[in-house]
C-alpha cells in the first residue's frame, strides 16, 4: 500500500475529472483506477514514480514497474491513449527524452500481471520520428540470418541497430561482449529473467538465449530501427509481447546447403552441428507452417536475398538520408494545458508573452509520432 496523497489532489476524480496536473505530479483515470504519476520528492525520487489507486477498494497500490524509469523533470503532463497506455510529456526535456509511454492494460501488461499476481505497469521511451516497427529476423542456425543483418547495418548505418542479446553460450574466437552477444553466467541470467528484465528467453541448442528489455530500449534511444535476431520460439514470444514488429523466417534453398554453410562456417564441434541440424528440421517445419512469420525469405543468392530483403523493408534508393530533424528542447512551463484531438495531442503552454520561449504550442501527431509547432520553423 502507498501513501495517500492530499485529499484535495483526488477529490476532483472521485467527481469525474480525468486528468489533473499538480507539477511533480499527474494522474490519470483508467476505469475503476487512478494512475499518479511523479515523484513527491524531488531530492530523494529523481526517477518518476507511478501509483495506482484503486476506487473500487479505495486502497493505494504500489505497482511492479517494467522498463527504465524516465527521470524526473520539473513539470510534466501525462494524456491517456486508447485506454490502455500513457503518453508521459517531460518538460523542459530534450526531444530524445521528452516522450515516454505507460503501458497499464495492454496485453503484454496483463500478461506479466497474471505471471507476477500483482499490478503491473511498464515504461518505453517515445521517440520521435520512429514509425517503423522493429525486425524480428529468425530461422534456421546457419542460414544466413546475421549475415544479411550485418549487410543491412553497413548499408544503413543510422538507420539501424541490432538488439544485442544475452547468451551462456561461449564467445567465439571473434565475437565480441556486448557487441555480439551480452555473455552471460545461467544463474544471473536467469534471475535477471526472474526480475521481468527480458523481453523473451528461450533456451537454444542446449543454451539459455534472451532480449533484454534494455537491448531494444538502447536500439529505440539512438533513434534507430531495433534488428532482433532471434531464433523461432523467441519470435513466438515477441509475438506475444507488446513488441509490435516485423517477423521475417530465412529459409535455405535446401537441408543439404544449410549443413554445408554451417560446416564451412567452422564455429561449432560435429555433435553441435547434428544438434543444430537436428533443431534446423523442427524451425524449418514451424517457421513455414505456423503463420507466425510476415514473410518468408529464402536464401539462396546471397545478393538476391538481400535485395528482397531490403525491398519488403521499403528501403529504395533515397531513403538512407531521409530522417527528420525536430526541436532540440521542448521547453514546457509548470503551467500548461494537454488535449487529444482524434490522432493528435495539443499542448498549450500559454500566452507566448508569459512563456519565455516563443513556442507556446506544440502539436504531436501520434500516427507519425512527430512534434511540431506553429512558431517552430522546421518545415514538417
Ligand atoms: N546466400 C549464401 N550463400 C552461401 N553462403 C552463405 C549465404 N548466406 C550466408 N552464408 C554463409 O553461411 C554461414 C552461416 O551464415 P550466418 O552465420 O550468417 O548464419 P546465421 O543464420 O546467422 O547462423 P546462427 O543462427 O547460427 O547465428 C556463414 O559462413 C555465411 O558466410
Ligand atoms: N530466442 C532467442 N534466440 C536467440 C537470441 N539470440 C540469438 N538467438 C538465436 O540463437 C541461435 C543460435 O545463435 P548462435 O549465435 O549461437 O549461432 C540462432 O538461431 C539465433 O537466432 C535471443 O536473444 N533470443
Amino acid at each position: 500500500m502507498g501513501e495517500a496523497p492530499a485529499d484535495s489532489f483526488l477529490g476532483d476524480f472521485l467527481n469525474g475529472v480525468d486528468l489533473k496536473s499538480k507539477g511533480q505530479e499527474t494522474a490519470i483515470c483508467v476505469g475503476s483506477k487512478i494512475y499518479v504519476i511523479g515523484g513527491a520528492d524531488l531530492e530523494s525520487t529523481p526517477l518518476i514514480g507511478v501509483r495506482i489507486f484503486d476506487k473500487s477498494s479505495g486502497e493505494w497500490i504500489n505497482p511492479i514497474v517494467l522498463g527504465t524509469k524516465p527521470k524526473l523533470s520539473n513539470s510534466h503532463s501525462a494524456v491517456l491513449l486508447n485506454g490502455d497506455r500513457i503518453l508521459v510529456i517531460k518538460g523542459n526535456s530534450n526531444s530524445d527524452d521528452c516522450f515516454w509511454f505507460l503501458e497499464v492494460g495492454t496485453p503484454f501488461i496483463e500478461e506479466q500481471e497474471r505471471t507476477y499476481g500483482n499490478e503491473v505497469v511498464a515504461w518505453s521511451k517515445g521517440v520521435l520520428g520512429n514509425v517503423e516497427k522493429p525486425i524480428v529476423i529468425s530461422g534456421p542456425s546457419g542460414v544466413g540470418k546475421g549475415t544479411l543483418i550485418s549487410k543491412l547495418m553497413i548499408e544503413f548505418p543510422s538507420m539501424f541497430g541490432f538488439s544485442v542479446s544475452h547468451t551462456t553460450r561461449a564467445p567465439r574466437e571473434k565475437e565480441q561482449n556486448g557487441i555480439h552477444y551480452h555473455f552471460s553466467d545461467r544463474s544471473v541470467m536467469e534471475s535477471d529473467i526472474k526480475d521481468g528484465k527480458f523481453l523473451e528467453f528461450a533456451s537454444v541448442h542446449g543454451n539459455l538465449y534472451g532480449t533484454s528489455v534494455e537491448a531494444v530500449e538502447v536500439v529505440a534511444d539512438a533513434g534507430k530501427r531495433c534488428i532482433l535476431d532471434i531464433d523461432v520460439q523467441g519470435a513466438r514470444s515477441v509475438r506475444a509481447s507488446s513488441l509490435d514488429a516485423i517477423f521475417i523466417f530465412i529459409s535455405p534453398p535446401s537441408f543439404e546447403e544449410l549443413e554445408k554453410r554451417l560446416r564451412a562456417r567452422a564455429t561449432e564441434t560435429e555433435e553441435q552441428i547434428q544438434k543444430r541440424l537436428r533443431n534446423a528440421r523442427a524451425e524449418l517445419e514451424q517457421g513455414k507452417s505456423s503463420g507466425l512469420f510476415d514473410h518468408i525469405l529464402v536464401n539462396d543468392d546471397l545478393e538476391s536475398c538481400y535485395e528482397n530483403l531490403k525491398k519488403l523493408l521499403g528501403l529504395t534508393e533515397g531513403v538512407k538520408t531521409a530522417r527528420k530533424t525536430y526541436p532540440e528542447l521542448v521547453d514546457l512551463p509548470i503551467e500548461h494545458s494537454v488535449s487529444k484531438i482524434d490522432q493528435k495531442i495539443l499542448i498549450n503552454c500559454g500566452a507566448a508573452e508569459y512563456h519565455k520561449a516563443s513556442n507556446n504550442m506544440y502539436v504531436i501527431c501520434l500516427i507519425h509520432f512527430c512534434i511540431h509547432s506553429p512558431y517552430w520553423n522546421s518545415g514538417i
